[in-house]
């Protein structure tokens, strides 16, 4: 923490400094369907080395935005600002080579990249894929499913990773390796958003919320262990 205040990156302490070369920016974005307004007028930043969840109701507008940052999808209005460099995504439906086997899945991703075989082990174990990674992906569980997709987002090591709804289909266990996952990749300046309905079991390692209620943004702030996610969202939204 100490070296990116000192590189002038933003500081958690709070002294204002920060690199907005390596942030993601929304401004006045606006993406509209036939009839429909799925994000009506978006100012966001996400900050480097953030652990961000975007959360709200069904059809807030998180998958749309979501798309939107990675490129997929065009706004009807507002500029998105990336920086350069990958980023990494897991899908709402896992996405991954069917007639591969998990290993096999892995080892595609990481050739598109300059990965090496350590941290792929680590992405394997940390994730614990292990006991299938010698299974064929059509054939594995839907959480195993879910949990490959996750570990593909982040094989090439990327500075930004987008997870849409990655703790669906896990159970208890395998949510909180996720979510343990997660927050430590985010050490240093590498950063993930995650879209979330659980927002329980992300919360105490978030370093920010963004609540979506009908495109809009209905709250954006920093947040620590201490603040009371439920409440704040409950308020909200509910
Ligand atoms: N391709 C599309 N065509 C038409 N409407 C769309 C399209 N994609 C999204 N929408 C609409 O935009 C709104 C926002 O959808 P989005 O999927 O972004 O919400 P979400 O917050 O991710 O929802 P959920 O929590 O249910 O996944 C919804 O009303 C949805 O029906």
């Amino acid at each position: 923490m100490a070296d990116r205040a000192a590189s002038g990156e933003r500081d958690r302490a709070g002294d204002g400094t920060r690199d907005p070369d390596r942030e993601i920016r929304l401004d006045g974005v606006v993406r509209r369907y036939d009839g429909v307004t799925a994000l009506a007028g978006v100012d966001l930043r996400i900050d480097s080395g953030d652990l961000h969840a975007l959360v709200g109701p069904n059809g807030s507008g998180k998958s749309t935005l979501l798309a939107l940052v990675l490129g997929l999808d065009r706004p009807t209005a507002g500029t998105i600002t990336r920086p350069d460099g990958r980023i990494g995504c897991g899908f709402q439906t896992p996405s991954v080579y069917p007639d591969l086997t998990v290993d096999e899945n892995l080892h595609v991703f990481a050739a598109m990249g300059d990965t090496d075989d350590d941290w792929l082990a680590e992405v394997r174990s940390g994730l614990e894929l292990d006991e299938v990674r010698s299974r064929v992906a059509a054939d594995l569980s839907g959480g195993y499913q879910r949990l490959l997709d996750v570990a593909l987002a982040f094989v090439r090591r990327p500075g930004f990773v987008l997870l849409d709804e990655p703790l669906d289909e896990l159970d208890d266990a395998a949510r909180e390796r996720v979510v343990g996952f997660v927050a430590d990749y985010c050490e240093g300046d590498r950063t993930v958003v995650v879209s979330t309905h659980h927002l329980d079991a992300f919360g105490p390692s978030l370093d920010r919320l963004t609540v979506l209620a009908d495109g809009v943004v209905r709250y954006d702030e920093r947040v620590d262990g201490s603040d009371d996610y439920r409440a704040i969202y409950r308020d909200l939204v509910e």
